[in-house]
């Protein structure tokens, strides 16, 4: 049986963890059949038999739901009992992505200096080859110069009022108590700091104030949700004591604006917001794009400026989506802020001698600390950048934006070239 020989593998992998004690398969059956009874819920398996165990046991209740023998999913070297603390419930197992790298790209950041094999995790042909034909190219001019031009994170509560002018009493109690707001919101965290409430934003009476924070080397969702709660309970307190009668309708309304493409984001930054730029001569881009500053310049226009205004797309760019989905992947960023990751604007600048080119990406919630990027490969990713942990936040930033110019860059001289469709039936299918 698949399972077994899965147990037997999960078993050597985690050798260091002496408590183990893998289950027979004849409790694993009773097990299942319990939960197919609905006599004990799948979560709860946890805490009965372990994480483990558990992993195994609701493995084995998917197979029998669904008629499918899971011969991969088991296959993991991830230590179970962290994951399920942290990242994820219900855990059966562990989906593969194929990880590629490009590189080496050379990167003259503020923070990221030197030259960066770049991991990414895709299953799109063509994308790794692309992305290190960029890296070779940017490395082959000097290098991508890069920095983090903004950097914050937001939670934006719905506050609901009795009246506008109750909703405008409180916003400017907001806009007068900073000081007394930053202390209760800093209150619940080490490394998160307040830097301001803008905009506090009324619509009928309710209030919508965006917090915006730093965060340290955390991406920081769940550190400025937990603060920003902690000041809805103060903004109560203080407005009850004028009379006043408010109530925090929802921690987030959609204004901060988290996983979902928004002009706020595009205008005011979110996360780390990175410009990454490069100048090649015109023999470079004639040699390795095949084609010329011109053409990619016209490329660009047309298409990353003009293609998107005529659809009010929010990236006005070709694939940034691409990059940052791949190298969230690979290190362990929440893969659902890749849609705010997305926005941005690529600029190509035919010049006397060459191109110049740049990205600018406003909103790219990432972190080298928390979240997903303590799990075991993820975080091995973020070491072979020297990325991972603390400090080293504001240096990923830059190595991402250099990876995104690097994959903009090939594209737009493949568009320029007309090889985009031969790139992907070569390598793609
Ligand atoms: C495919 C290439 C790179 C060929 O490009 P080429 O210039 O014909 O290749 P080459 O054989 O002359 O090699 C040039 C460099 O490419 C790299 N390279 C070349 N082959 C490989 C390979 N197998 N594995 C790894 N790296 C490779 C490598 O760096 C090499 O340099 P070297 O290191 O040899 O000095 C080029 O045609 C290309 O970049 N095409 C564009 C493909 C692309 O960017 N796809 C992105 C996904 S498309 C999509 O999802 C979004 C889209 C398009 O819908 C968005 C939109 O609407 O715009
Ligand atoms: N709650 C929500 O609404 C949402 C949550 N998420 C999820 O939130 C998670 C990310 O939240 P986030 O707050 O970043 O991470 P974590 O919840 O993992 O918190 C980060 C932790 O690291 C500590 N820390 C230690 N060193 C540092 C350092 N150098 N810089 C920053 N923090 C440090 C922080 O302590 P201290 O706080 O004391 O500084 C904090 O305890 C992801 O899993 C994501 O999927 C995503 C979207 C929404």
């Amino acid at each position: 049986m698949n399972n077994i020989k899965n147990n037997n593998e999960n078993k050597e992998n985690n050798e260091k963890n002496v408590e183990f004690k893998e289950i027979k398969t004849k409790e694993i059956d009773e097990i299942v059949e319990k939960l197919i009874k609905k006599e004990i819920k799948v979560y709860q398996l946890d805490k009965l038999i372990g994480e483990k165990n558990a992993v195994i046991v609701r493995r084995n209740y998917i197979e029998k739901l669904s008629g499918v023998k899971t011969e991969h999913i088991g296959h993991y070297t991830l230590d179970e009992k962290p994951a399920m603390q942290k990242n994820i419930e219900n855990m059966i197992g562990a989906v593969q992505v194929p990880l590629g790298f490009a590189g080496p790209l050379i990167v003259n950041g503020e923070y990221a200096q030197g030259e960066f094999q770049i991991p990414l995790a895709t299953t799109e042909g063509a994308l790794i080859a692309s992305i290190n034909r960029g890296c070779s190219i940017i490395s082959k001019c000097g290098g991508s110069k890069a920095r983090v031009i903004g950097d914050k994170m937001t939670r934006a509560p719905i506050i609901a009022t009795k009246s506008v002018a109750d909703a405008l009493e409180l916003k400017n109690w907001i806009e007068d108590n900073f000081d007394k707001i930053k202390e209760v919101a800093e209150s619940t965290t080490r490394h998160g700091k307040l830097i301001n409430v803008s905009p506090v934003i009324i619509v009928g009476k309710n209030v919508y104030p965006r917090f915006c924070f730093t965060t340290g080397d955390a991406m920081g969702m769940n550190m400025v949700t937990i603060a920003t709660e902690k000041v809805c309970g103060l903004l109560e307190q203080e407005m009850a004591q004028k009379g006043i009668i408010i109530n925090t309708v929802a921690l987030s309304g959609n204004v901060c604006v988290d996983k979902k493409p928004s002009a706020i984001n595009l205008i005011e930054g979110r996360g780390k917001s990175i410009v990454a730029e490069v100048f090649l001569t015109e023999e470079m881009v004639n040699t390795y794009l095949k084609t010329t500053s011109k053409a990619i310049e016209y490329v660009n226009t047309n298409k990353n400026l003009i293609g998107s205004a005529i659809v009010n797309s929010l990236g006005f760019n070709a694939h940034f989506a691409n990059v940052i989905g791949a190298l969230f992947l690979a290190t362990g960023q929440d893969a659902a802020h890749v849609v705010e990751g997305s926005m941005g604007i690529t600029t190509a600048e035919c010049q006397e001698d060459g191109l110049y080119f740049s990205v600018t990406l406003p909103d790219v919630p990432i972190a080298t600390i928390g979240g997903g990027t303590r799990v075991e490969t993820q975080q091995e990713c973020l070491k072979i950048l020297g990325c991972s942990g603390n400090g080293n936040s504001k240096k990923f930033a830059e190595i991402v934006a250099s990876a995104v110019l690097a994959g903009e860059l090939s594209l737009a001289g493949a568009l320029a070239a007309g090889h985009l469709a031969k790139a992907h039936s070569e390598l793609g299918r």
